[in-house]
C-alpha cells in the first residue's frame, strides 16, 4: 500500500504540495488528474525521492520513503516513467529491457550472468507485446511501441508500484486502447498510479480517480462521483465536469 500523510513541498516559499493525503491500496490502478500546476508531477517526485517534502510522511509497503535516495526507493520496488524518454535508440528492444533489468541486479549476478534473456526481461517483453520487435533497434519503433518499451523497461525492474506520467500522450486511438488494456493487466499484480490528461482514456479505463488542485486533493472517487462533483467543474473553468471526467460509455 502507498500512503501519503499531510505531504508538503515548498519551492522558494511556494507550496507545490500543501498537505496531500493519498492512499492507494495494493493492486489498484489509480488515476491522478488536475489542471496544470496542480502538483501531479511533484507528487510523483516526492514518492520516488527526487524531491524531499518539507513535511509529512510517504510510506510504501511498510517502509518510510522520506529521506531515502532515489536508487534505494527503486530497490524497494517503486518504478516511474518520465515525460522524457529513457530509451537508447541504437540498442535493440531486448537490449534496452536487459539494461533496465540490470539496474536492480546486484553486481555479483551481473558477473555470473549467463548469456540469454532473464526471466524478468522475457516477461516484460511478453506483457508489452513487443516479442516480434525484440531484435529491432529501438530507434525504428513507432511512438506507441516506444512508450510500451518504456513501460516494459519499468516492468523488467520488477517494481511493485509503477508511477506513470502521461503514458498515452501523443498516441493514436488504437495505441491508447492497447495501453489501457496493458495498464489494466499490469494492475492485476502491481499497484499503478497514472497521471493522465486524456479524458477519453479516463472514461474508458479509470475506476478510481484522485483530483489534485493547488497542491491538495480536491476530490477522490469513482469516475462517476468525480464527474458529478461541482468542485471539479469549478477547477476546470469553463468546462462541464462531464467533459472532464465523464461516465464510461
Ligand atoms: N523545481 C521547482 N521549482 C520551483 N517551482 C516548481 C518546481 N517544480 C514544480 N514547481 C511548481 O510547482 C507547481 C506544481 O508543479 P507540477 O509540475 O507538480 O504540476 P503538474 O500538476 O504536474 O502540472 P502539469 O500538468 O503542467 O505537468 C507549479 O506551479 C510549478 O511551477
Amino acid at each position: 500500500m502507498l500512503d501519503l500523510r499531510d505531504v508538503q513541498v515548498v519551492f522558494d516559499g511556494f507550496r507545490a504540495l500543501d498537505g496531500v493525503n493519498l492512499t492507494v491500496p495494493d493492486g489498484e490502478l489509480r488515476f491522478l488528474i488536475g489542471p496544470n500546476g496542480a502538483g501531479k508531477t511533484t507528487l510523483i517526485d516526492v514518492i520516488t525521492g527526487l524531491t524531499r517534502p518539507a513535511a509529512g510522511s510517504v510510506r510504501f509497503a511498510g517502509h518510510d520513503l522520506v529521506g531515502r535516495k532515489e536508487h534505494q526507493i527503486v530497490r524497494l520496488g517503486v518504478g516511474r516513467t518520465f515525460q522524457t524518454s529513457v530509451v537508447f535508440e541504437e540498442l535493440t528492444v531486448i537490449e534496452n529491457l536487459d539494461l533496465a533489468a540490470g539496474f536492480r541486479r546486484p553486481l555479483w549476478t551481473l558477473a555470473r550472468r549467463r548469456r540469454g534473456v532473464s526471466e524478468a526481461v522475457a516477461e516484460a517483453l511478453t506483457r508489452t507485446g513487443l516479442e516480434d520487435l525484440a531484435g529491432r533497434s529501438a530507434g525504428v519503433l513507432s511512438h506507441g511501441q516506444r512508450q510500451w518499451l518504456e513501460i516494459g523497461m519499468l516492468l523488467a525492474q520488477r517494481p511493485r508500484l509503477l508511477l506513470l506520467d502521461e503514458p498515452v500522450a501523443g498516441m493514436s486511438k488504437d495505441e491508447r486502447e492497447r495501453t489501457g488494456e496493458l495498464l489494466t493487466r499490469i494492475a492485476d499484480d502491481h499497484t499503478v498510479v497514472v497521471v493522465e490528461h486524456d479524458m477519453e482514456f479516463l472514461r474508458r479505463h479509470a475506476s478510481t480517480v484522485t483530483v489534485l488542485h493547488e497542491g491538495r486533493v480536491l476530490v477522490e472517487g469513482s469516475v462517476g462521483q468525480v464527474s458529478a462533483d461541482p468542485r471539479v467543474q469549478e477547477v476546470y473553468l469553463g468546462r462541464k465536469a462531464s467533459d472532464v471526467v465523464g461516465h464510461r460509455p
